[in-house]
């Protein structure tokens, strides 16, 4: 029998941190280079709509730098500002034009939607080829079983930034906190894919804490701000930071936490992803990544 001992760390031990923000602006930069290439060769630039209903501050913020970003990667970027009323109908039709609009390659409804519309229906809405945030029922499904697919971007993001510290991850047992749609289930499937063995806790887990020990590599996924404490934390193990939370401090300024008592976890992983500038940035450069393949799938018939 074998058994799996955990490395005893010096009383000064730091973990490494994985620089997020910085790969991301590599990997922008690399997108950049392609849709130049893309466009030379097959004369189209990618096109990425992007929707927005409701006046949700963080979600302006994250649309705005979507367009943004669009932009500086040499696509064309076309934004949806719907008022809070926008009714289902009115959204789907939206979608519909879209979807038959040659100019547009992918298609984003940025999350959440406001009370009343159905974000399963909206998004299954939009064609499976366009779908760049991956949440599609085409897409989950072809994840699910292993088939080429567009990945939601989170999860994609968390997938690049483990590859590049990690390398073969054949073996190693990843804990996964979180079971949403956008980032846990899916991320869980990438891992499994990459050889893990993956186990994933979620609000009904009994014992979070035990099994969050065990991981080799440990994702935290539940928008519960400092849920997982430096206890929790296998010795050396990986750690990917999902959550944001904004809070604001006793001075009144606003702060991002994560869902990991970062001072804590620093002193026990042997890698960690800081909040912010850690899984944040990777969300939309995979945004990025993910309209040029759709582009590609859509002029050539091919994701490479
Ligand atoms: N349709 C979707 N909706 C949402 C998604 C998504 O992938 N698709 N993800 C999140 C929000 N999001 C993008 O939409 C997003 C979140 C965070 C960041 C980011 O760069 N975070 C920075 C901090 C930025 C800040 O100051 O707030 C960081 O962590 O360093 C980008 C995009 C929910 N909705």
């Amino acid at each position: 029998m074998t058994t799996s001992t955990s490395p005893t760390l010096p009383s000064d031990h730091q973990a490494t941190l994985i620089d997020g923000k910085g790969y991301a602006a590599t990997l922008r930069q690399q997108i950049r280079d392609d849709v130049r290439a893309f466009h030379e060769e097959h004369g189209v630039t990618p096109g990425l709509a992007v929707i927005l209903v409701g006046d949700d501050p963080a979600s302006e913020v994250y649309v705005r730098n979507k367009a943004i970003q669009t932009h500086h990667a040499g696509m064309r970027s076309f934004m949806h500002m719907l008022p809070e009323t926008t009714s289902e109908d009115e959204l789907l039709a939206l979608i519909e034009r879209l979807n038959h609009d040659p100019e547009i390659h992918g298609i984003l409804v940025q999350l959440p939607l406001p009370n009343g519309l159905d974000a399963r229906r909206v998004t299954n809405a939009i064609q499976p080829e366009k779908d760049v945030d991956g949440l599609g029922e085409i897409n989950a499904g072809r994840l699910a079983i292993g088939l080429p697919s567009l990945i939601p971007c989170t999860p994609l993001g968390c997938l690049l930034l483990l590859r590049d510290q990690l390398g073969d991850m054949r073996g190693k047992h990843a804990v996964v906190i979180g079971c949403s749609n956008l980032v846990g289930k899916p991320l869980a499937l990438l891992l499994l894919a990459e050889g893990c063995t993956v186990s994933i806790a979620h609000i009904h887990t009994v014992d979070t804490a035990a099994m969050a020990r065990q991981g080799d590599i440990l994702v935290v996924a539940t928008g519960c701000r400092e849920l997982v404490h430096g206890d929790w934390i296998k010795p050396g193990a990986t750690v990917i930071d999902v959550g944001i939370t904004r809070v604001t401090t006793e001075t009144g300024k606003t702060r991002l936490v994560g869902d990991v008592v970062f001072d804590e976890a620093v002193k026990v992983a042997g890698r960690i992803t800081p909040v912010p500038g850690g899984v944040g940035p990777m969300t939309i450069a995979c945004l990025l990544k993910n309209t040029l393949t759709a582009a590609r799938l859509l002029v050539t018939g091919k994701t490479e």
